[in-house]
């Protein structure tokens, strides 16, 4: 049976690294493999998956219209689809997250998601609270806030480096647009900020 996975992180913590480790160990196999991110998120080009080691690989671009079935369930029926991969997790609807279930139960294809799990509040996106909710195994990776500690939230800064306490949930960027903190340098900063 196969299941729906969530591996979730805050940023620069290697969602996008291990998303194409696990890609192609499942090609080397001789598995095919069906590639997703959002295609809002163009850092590394649209519908591209880059990593800060260097790694990527082309990808399916999704956005709030794509039938995440659908789509997966096309290629499945001229080639079986042996896994999906799915990165920028945290920016899938829910009825896209209830999609990718589905792969797992109606075509048993297992699907690998990785995202974030919180926003620069500290509030949850709206992929990773219906993945949260209904995945079939979790996993946190993890990273290091300068503390030492582990990094779970995401500070988003200004040009300065000041803490942003308010904005739009989705501003695309990288590590000069947001830090990865521990809870308690996250509250600190945001304090700071307020
Ligand atoms: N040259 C490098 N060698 C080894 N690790 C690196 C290198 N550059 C970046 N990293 C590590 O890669 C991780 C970020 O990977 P990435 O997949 O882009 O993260 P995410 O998708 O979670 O934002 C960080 O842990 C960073 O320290
Ligand atoms: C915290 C936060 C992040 N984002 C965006 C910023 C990046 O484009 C992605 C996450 O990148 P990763 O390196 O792949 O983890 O999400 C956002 O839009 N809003 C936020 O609050
Ligand atoms: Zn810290």
């Amino acid at each position: 049976m196969a299941k729906l996975y969530f591996y979730y992180a805050s940023m620069n913590a290697g969602k996008s690294t291990t998303l194409l480790q696990a890609d192609f160990n499942y090609r080397e196999r001789g598995l095919h493999t069906m590639l997703f991110t959002a295609a809002l998120d163009d850092r590394a080009g649209a519908g591209r998956i880059g990593s800060r080691i260097g790694l990527g690989a082309d990808a399916t671009a999704f956005d709030a219209a794509t039938d995440l079935f659908a789509v997966v369930m096309a290629e499945h029926a001229h080639r079986t689809v042996g896994c999906v991969l799915i990165d920028e997790a945290q920016f899938l609807s829910a009825a896209q997250v209830d999609q990718l279930a589905a792969l797992a139960d109606k075509a048993d294809i297992p699907v690998l998601t990785y995202g974030l799990r919180t926003d620069f509040r500290g509030a949850l996106f709206e992929g990773a609270a219906r993945l949260l909710a209904i995945a079939d195994s979790l996993t946190e990776l993890k990273s290091i806030c300068p503390c030492g500690r582990k990094a779970t939230m995401n500070l988003r800064v200004d040009a300065d480096g000041n803490a942003v306490r308010e904005g739009a949930q989705t501003e695309i960027g990288g590590n000069d647009r947001y830090v990865a903190l521990c809870r308690r340098h996250f509250t600190e900063a945001m304090e700071a900020a307020a």
